[in-house]
């Protein structure tokens, strides 16, 4: 298959910020999309709102309550919609995060062929089960769509199975439990690492509970990359229609300490 998110970390650490979409609402999504972009993001999250998150956390489990508040039943065309309008300005990657209830419902064809028109290349599903995505698989590789598989640091000997039908990149969970800022992570980490790069070249980030530059820096040494979500969306719950701008500013900095240019300032 030929990934289009794997060449993303060719020569370079990724930052990968996430933000639920419709929250707080339609244009600024549109708006923190755009920002994300503008601020360095390599590939932007975007979080498809569920009613029941269960691999949530409190913040984003609030973020998906404010996207839904003014329609419990938001159709996945409005998320769509919300990336054709991002589109008109920017061509950064873009995966969606997604309960498979979601793709269920909308049809798993369907699904993939839109997220192909719209240049939308990944798809994690946190509860779409290794064993459970043979349906899904051929169907968005059919799509030139990535399934994005997670690795925790119980997945044991499924790693090597897991990794090794892995395409796009390998979403590392720093830490067992929900999504949320967190200020100690799994102690093997890269133990982790190191037994995905024994079973393929597929590049792998690492999420849940990086917050800061300095961690960032610090899984962005161990593997290929640092996904951030919960400080995202926090952004968003304090700073609502006015959050691109700090999205943007935040994006900058953590792209830098991934980068390694906050360790070793450029003159
Ligand atoms: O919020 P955190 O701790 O920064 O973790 C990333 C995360 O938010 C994002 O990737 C995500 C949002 N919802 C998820 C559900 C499962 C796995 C991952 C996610």
């Amino acid at each position: 298959m030929n990934s289009q998110l794997k060449p993303v970390f060719t020569n370079q650490k990724a930052f990968i910020p996430f933000v639920t979409a419709n929250d707080p609402n339609f244009d600024t999504t549109v708006q923190n999309i755009v920002a994300l972009a503008e601020g360095g993001a390599d590939i932007v999250e975007l979080g498809v709102p569920f009613s029941d998150p269960v691999a949530d956390g409190p913040v984003i489990q609030a973020a998906d309550l404010r996207a839904l508040k003014d329609d419990p039943d938001l159709p996945m065309d409005r998320v769509f919609d919300m990336v054709v309008e991002a589109r008109k300005q920017t061509a950064v990657p873009i995966a969606f995060l997604t309960y498979v209830n979601i793709v269920f419902q909308y049809g798993y064809d369907a699904f993939c062929q839109r997220c192909a028109e719209l240049d939308i290349r990944g798809l994690v599903i946190p509860d779409l089960p290794f064993e459970e995505r043979d349906e899904l698989a051929p169907i968005a590789e059919r799509y030139n769509v990535d399934i994005i598989p997670l690795i925790t640091p119980t997945s044991g000997d499924r790693i090597a199975k897991i990794a090794g039908a892995a395409t796009g990149f390998i979403y590392v969970v720093s830490s067992l439990g929900v999504t949320g800022e967190r200020s100690q992570f799994n102690n093997d980490l890269t133990g982790l690492i190191a037994q995905i790069r024994a079973v393929t070249d597929v590049p792998a980030a690492i999420g849940f509970g990086i917050h800061t530059p300095e961690q960032a820096a610090e899984m962005a040494n161990i593997a290929d990359g640092a996904i951030v979500g919960s400080a995202c969306v926090n952004i968003v719950a304090e700073y609502g229609t006015q959050a691109p701008a700090k999205l943007r500013d935040y994006t900058r900095q953590m792209k830098a300490a991934v980068s390694g240019v906050a360790k070793n300032p450029a003159v």
